[in-house]
């Protein structure tokens, strides 16, 4: 039963290929919905009024109901995020027709002017607060024109002057409503968005440093790990260790021990090209991420920021702080997994401190 629903579903709903619920995947079902039901029931109207012998009106409300099924077949058809603004189109002009058509013939009894109440929610909804004004000014200028114009000559049905007044006026109301409404939703959505990107960048920096932290650096890594295989480029990693730190801490302070990362970070920072990364990879190692290097090259760099770093002075309350770094050099081999890479950079970083540290170990191959 429940795989028959799924099955049912996907049917029903375009393929958006897991996409992420987001503002357009919302926009695409909720388009797909409205042609579905706007279809069904322009059918069931359509048989209806071929029951009632009324062929014209059956004409019409099967053609709807044609258009609406239309909308469907466009998002299942082709690629729904480039058609779905095609859909909604459609979807919109045959609602304005529907509704003109309902204000001139008056529908059932005279009750037909009251769909036209559907067209300011769906216009400002599927195209925008502005184009959605557009569409129901310019549908609102037309259905004036026909009620006014010439105490009803353009009009089937007849309806009171105070009927024709109050259904502008009412009709304008919703469409005001709707427009705020419309602006609130995009505001509060460009706030989410923002607060989301904000999330999503302090999720991968390091507070301290404020270099990318080891979530972030992961993500930079696989990224450059797979460009650089499509294209064939070199990558190298280079992990790098603050040598006894531990003593830092213990003779300086705590405080001592931050200011030195912070002041490290800053020293990489400067010592690397625009195209490198460094991130605060945990506690006192950093990682650095060097795009298009060979070995040689980023062996070249490491020393090159082993000997600023030793050359450097940490100075913290008036005292002096002995630092150097220790580092691990490797070059990514396409044989090898974004994991092993790291691990040889990890094991050269342990070669250079056992090693006696102050140094720099490179794979070599
Ligand atoms: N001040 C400060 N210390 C930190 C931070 N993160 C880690 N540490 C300290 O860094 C020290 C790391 O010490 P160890 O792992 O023993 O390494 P080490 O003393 O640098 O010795 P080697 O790496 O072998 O040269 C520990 O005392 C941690 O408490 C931090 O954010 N701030």
């Amino acid at each position: 039963m429940r795989s028959f629903w799924g099955v049912f579903v996907r049917w029903m709903t375009p393929d958006l290929q897991d996409r992420e619920v987001d503002e357009v995947s919302n926009k695409i079902y909720l388009i797909n919905l409205f042609g579905w039901v706007g279809a069904g029931i322009t059918l069931v109207l359509g048989v209806n009024a071929i029951f009632h012998q009324n062929l014209f009106l059956a004409g019409c409300l099967l053609l709807v109901s044609f258009a609406y099924l239309m909308v469907y077949v466009l998002l299942k058809v082709f690629n729904p995020e480039n058609t779905y603004v095609y859909s909604a189109s459609l979807i919109l002009s045959v609602l304005c027709i529907l509704m003109v058509y309902l204000v001139y013939t008056g529908g059932v009894a005279n009750t037909g002017p009251l769909w036209i109440y559907l067209l300011p929610p769906v216009a400002m909804f599927f195209t925008g607060m502005k184009r959605g004004l557009v569409v129901v000014g310019v549908f609102t200028v037309v259905v004036w024109f026909m009620l006014l114009y010439r105490d009803g000559a353009l009009l089937k049905a007849s309806y009171p002057v105070e009927f024709k007044l109050r259904l502008l006026y009412s009709f304008l109301t919703v469409a005001f409503l709707s427009a705020s409404y419309e602006f609130s939703r995009q505001v509060a959505l460009r706030h989410f968005q923002r607060l989301n990107d904000q999330f999503q960048r302090q999720a991968q920096k390091d507070f301290l440093t404020d270099l990318l932290n080891r979530r972030g650096m992961m993500e930079a890594i696989e990224r450059e790990y797979h460009r650089s295989r499509r294209f064939d480029h070199d990558m190298s990693l280079v992990l790098c260790d603050v040598d006894y730190f531990k003593r830092v801490n213990d003779q300086y302070g705590h405080e001592a021990g931050d200011y030195v990362l912070k002041r490290l970070a800053s020293v990489l920072l400067e010592e690397l090209r625009g195209q490198d990364q460094v991130s605060r990879w945990g506690g006192e190692e950093f990682m650095i991420l060097l795009p298009e290097t060979d070995a040689s090259n980023a062996e070249y760099l490491a020393e090159r920021l082993r000997l600023r770093v030793q050359q450097t002075i940490f100075e913290y309350n008036g005292q002096r702080i002995p630092v150097s770094i220790s580092l691990g050099v490797c070059k990514a081999d396409t044989n090898e997994s974004v994991a092993d890479v790291i691990r040889e950079a990890d094991k050269h970083l342990y070669m250079a401190k056992d090693s006696g540290r102050n140094k720099v170990v490179t794979k070599r191959r």
